[in-house]
């Protein structure tokens, strides 16, 4: 046995994305779990100095079939690799984690003659998704009675789809948009959507290392604190008593609104989490109905 699978044996195993979108939030996900590492330059393997946890950095899209085929744990890519690799089966997502959310979408170029999935059936498509793409055309094809020669042609390249109109190797892409900004600048536009897809962390539906569930368990629960405290602000303020009720409908908190007397018997201090993109309007409300002093407060991490 090497010295490298001599330190990792018996360790829990952890891939995460190593380069491209997912990486750098992933890393931010580990400090928040107090997943704490040193990673030799080049080694996409390393050992945690506080956990009995190995990370695996792999490219995203093979992190599916390393989960689903239980050679690794544990694991965070994207659900869209999920369904490509075809291992939603063998995979479990036991966590969305609010990153990583785009669309697959299929794209033609604005200025053509193709502006439907009908006009586009039974031409060239270029994508990195040949599996989902090709499941979602042949759909297309049976439904237009499409039949060999007629039928859509697939195409797969690794990257830098965008390109593949412009250089003639396509009719129509598939590819993933977020902001859109890539599809406009290659002059294309979305005609339809085939997923919607986000980062997710992903553990094997049959566990090779069972004794590994407790660490698993752990380290989820600190995951889904580390997302939850992305998620929320802790939203203080104060109010008269008899307008508490008011207030309280606007900020009812997770389980229950924390309510605190004040010095002053006719005021009460009201604590609430409220979600981080709903925080501005539930001020305004809370202004409306009386509330002073209104606090948003980051949370640095949680466990809820
Ligand atoms: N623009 C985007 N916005 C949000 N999430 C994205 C975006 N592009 C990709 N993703 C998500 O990140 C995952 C990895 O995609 P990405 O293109 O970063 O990977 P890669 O091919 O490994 O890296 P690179 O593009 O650097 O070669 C995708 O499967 C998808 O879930
Ligand atoms: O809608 P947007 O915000 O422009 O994002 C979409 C782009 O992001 C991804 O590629 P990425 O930039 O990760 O690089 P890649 O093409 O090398 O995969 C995806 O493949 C699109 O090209």
């Amino acid at each position: 046995m090497d010295l490298l699978s001599e330190a990792i044996t018996g360790r829990l195993l952890f891939a995460i994305p190593k380069k491209g979108r997912l990486a750098e939030k992933c890393l931010d996900i580990l400090a928040g779990a107090d997943i704490q590492f040193s990673r030799s330059h080049r080694l996409d393997v390393c050992l945690a100095t506080n956990h009995n946890i190995a990370l695996v950095f792999l490219p995203a899209a093979d992190i599916p079939s390393f989960v689903g085929k239980g050679d690794v744990d544990l694991g965070i890519t994207g659900q869209d690799v999920i369904i490509e690799a075809q291992m939603s089966n063998l995979v479990t997502e036991t966590l969305p984690l609010g990153f990583g959310r785009c669309k697959l979408q299929v794209q033609v170029p604005e200025k053509g003659p193709i502006n439907t999935l009908d006009d586009l059936a039974g031409k060239r498509i270029v994508t990195s998704f040949e599996v989902v793409a090709a499941e979602y055309f042949a759909a297309v094809d049976d439904r237009k009675g499409l039949v060999g020669d007629q039928r859509t042609k697939i195409q797969y390249v690794g990257g830098s789809v965008e390109a593949a109109c412009a250089l003639g190797l396509a009719d129509g892409i598939v590819d993933l948009v977020e902001s859109g900004e890539t599809m406009r600048a290659a002059g294309l536009h979305a005609i339809a959507t085939v997923l919607e897809t986000e980062a997710c962390l992903i553990r094997s539906s049959s566990p090779k290392h069972a004794h590994l569930s407790p660490l698993i368990d752990k380290i989820t629960s600190r995951i889904a604190g580390v997302v939850a405290s992305e998620r929320y602000v802790l939203c203080q303020y104060n109010i008269l008593r008899d307008r508490l009720h008011d207030a309280t409908e606007i900020t009812p908190g997770r389980r229950a609104a924390t309510v605190s007397p004040l010095d002053d018997s006719d005021w009460v201090a009201v604590s609430a989490m409220v979600e981080k993109k709903k925080v501005a309007d539930v001020m305004d409300r809370l202004v409306a109905v009386g509330a002073e002093d209104v606090l948003v407060i980051r949370l640095q991490n949680c466990r809820v």
